[in-house]
């Protein structure tokens, strides 16, 4: 796929995004507001940079921040199916309350295999927020705070990559 950026189409615009941010920020903080330790807010670099950082903005609650570096798409539109990671938290999570903020849950092969590892270092909780959740795949995925539920465009900008180029792009655009 080329990307020729006169037939870009925009999808949703950077204060559509920055609307939902403050939405789902309220909607967190009311979740964790009888929880007195802090949240152990993970981002899922690269593409969920832009999102994180809008978000976690808007979450009033004691937050410590965490990255990890995962990838499966290698460049493509498809996904490989297998997640190589490139770094990963060096904390123990035990007995922490992780909130897990990804830009898209497309196959949820992603998503399913960062929650599995989470797991196995017994959490006190695991929630999920996505800023984009593609309804083409039967994914089963469970997103506690949702953002834009979005048709099976392959979507680029607002962190998300061709080929790892257009992250940088203010919305989230498409080419039909
Ligand atoms: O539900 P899935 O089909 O697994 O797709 C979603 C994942 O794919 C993308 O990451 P990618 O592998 O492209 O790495 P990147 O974040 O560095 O672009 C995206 O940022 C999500 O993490
Ligand atoms: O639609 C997408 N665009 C960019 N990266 C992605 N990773 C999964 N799905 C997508
Ligand atoms: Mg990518």
């Amino acid at each position: 796929m080329d990307i020729d950026p006169k037939k870009l189409k925009v999808l949703l615009t950077e204060e559509q995004i920055l609307a939902k941010a403050k939405e789902l920020g309220k909607q967190i903080t009311e979740y964790y507001k009888n929880i007195k330790e802090e949240i152990v807010a993970v981002c899922a670099l690269k593409g969920s940079v832009h999102f994180f950082s809008d978000l976690v903005k808007n979450i009033d609650h004691d937050m410590t921040y965490h990255f990890v570096r995962v990838s499966s798409y290698h460049g493509g539109t498809e996904s490989s199916g297998k997640i190589t990671v490139n770094s990963w938290v060096k904390e123990n999570l035990e007995n922490k309350h992780i909130l897990l903020i990804e830009d898209i849950v497309d196959t949820g092969n992603t998503i399913r295999f960062l929650i599995d590892e989470f797991k196995k270092q017994k959490p006190a909780s695991i929630k999920l927020t996505s800023l984009l959740i593609k309804n083409a795949h039967d994914h089963g995925i469970h997103v506690d705070f949702p953002g834009f539920e979005i048709d099976n465009y392959f979507v680029i900008g607002y962190g998300l990559d061709y080929d790892e180029k257009y992250r940088n792009l203010p919305f989230i655009g498409y080419v039909e």
